[in-house]
């Protein structure tokens, strides 16, 4: 039990000291201000945070990136023929304001300073979010990042085409400045080595007789938190907004700039209660047993503790 590593449960549950061991001799590949860069909205993630948690888990994915290659060179030997390797595709879950973005962000630089995977891409599921016209006329405004707001099956579509080694697959562009869809823009994914998928619903199970995105996943990860401190960061990042992006005249939100600081953070402690709690109590937090490794972050944001999953 004392390295958490012979328990009997299909988990190892690792303290931040054990995991960090884990890094061993895996360089710092990160300058300070490249991290600024990659922080998300009022993230206090910084160097040592960097190199406890997320060299350990870049040395973990390239291992495990490795071996998923080797087992695909097996089948290909074992199928005869040149047959294109596909990417490899990385989940990534947990609740909105949990800071799943500054993680995808940082694994999407640091996976890509590995030799054996330097093509590696980014998606947000808000991609695939229906615009705002389409979710007032369903009358789903409110349900937005709910399971029914997304269309789930251009979503499955592109996780599946990009597995399936296209040489281009292409999807819409999501601007939380706006609020809604971009009409017209796209991003393009270029057959990278790793695509990391990031989004509140990653690890929803899939309808009877349908796939599901996760079943095209090699691996996935959980960020974790106590709901109450996932809504102390929502309202201050919402006070953030309001001196930076809500200023923005094209901000969806620019109205709410003008609120006093009470009004504020009722307002989002209402948006909280009413959407996204919902959404992590009814949608997200049950997927958690699902993913591979669970990042567990406590009150200051950092990762105080890590489950992976071995069998
Ligand atoms: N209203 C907004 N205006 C501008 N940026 C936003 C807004 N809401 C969220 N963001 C940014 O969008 C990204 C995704 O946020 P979110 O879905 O809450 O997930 P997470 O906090 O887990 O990364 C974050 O970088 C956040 O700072
Ligand atoms: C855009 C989101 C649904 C997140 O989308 P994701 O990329 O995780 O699929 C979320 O950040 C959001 O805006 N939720 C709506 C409620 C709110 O404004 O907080």
């Amino acid at each position: 039990m004392a390295n958490g590593l012979d328990t009997a449960t299909p988990y190892v549950q690792l303290s931040r000291a054990q995991w960090s061991d884990l890094r061993k001799n895996t360089p710092l590949t990160l300058t300070e201000s490249e991290l600024e860069e990659l922080r998300g909205v009022d993230d206090p993630i910084d160097l040592t945070e960097v190199t406890d948690i997320y060299l350990p888990l870049t040395r973990l994915l390239n291992l495990h990136f490795t071996g998923v290659r080797q087992r695909s060179a097996a089948l290909n030997t074992f199928l005869g023929g040149e047959r294109r390797t596909a990417p490899y595709v990385l989940g990534i879950a947990g609740s909105v304001a949990v800071g799943k973005s500054t993680t995808a962000r940082l694994l999407h630089t640091l996976l890509a300073r590995w030799p054996e995977h330097p093509r590696v891409d980014l998606i947000t599921t808000d991609s695939f979010l229906f615009p705002n016209e389409v979710l007032t006329a369903r009358n789903i405004m409110h349900r937005k990042g709910f399971p029914e707001s997304y269309d789930r099956r251009a979503l499955v579509r592109f996780v599946a085409d990009v597995k399936a080694g296209l040489p281009e697959v292409t999807a819409p562009i999501y601007s939380h400045l706006e609020y809604d869809i971009v009409p017209g823009a796209t991003q393009t994914i270029r057959r990278p080595d790793i695509l990391i998928v990031e989004g509140l619903n990653v690890l929803q199970p899939a309808p009877p007789t349908a796939l599901a995105i996760n079943d095209y996943f090699d691996f996935s990860i959980y960020v974790d938190a106590k709901v109450e401190h996932i809504r102390d960061w929502y309202v201050d990042r919402f006070h953030k907004l309001r001196q930076t992006a809500f200023e923005d005249p094209k901000s969806y939100f620019r109205h709410l700039a003008e609120l006093s600081e009470e009004q504020a953070t009722e307002f989002a402690e209402g948006i909280w209660r009413d959407i996204n709690e919902r959404n992590l109590l009814e949608n997200i937090a049950p997927t958690r047993g699902r993913a591979d490794l669970v990042l567990h972050k406590s009150a200051d944001h950092s990762v105080s503790r890590v489950r992976l999953r071995r069998i």
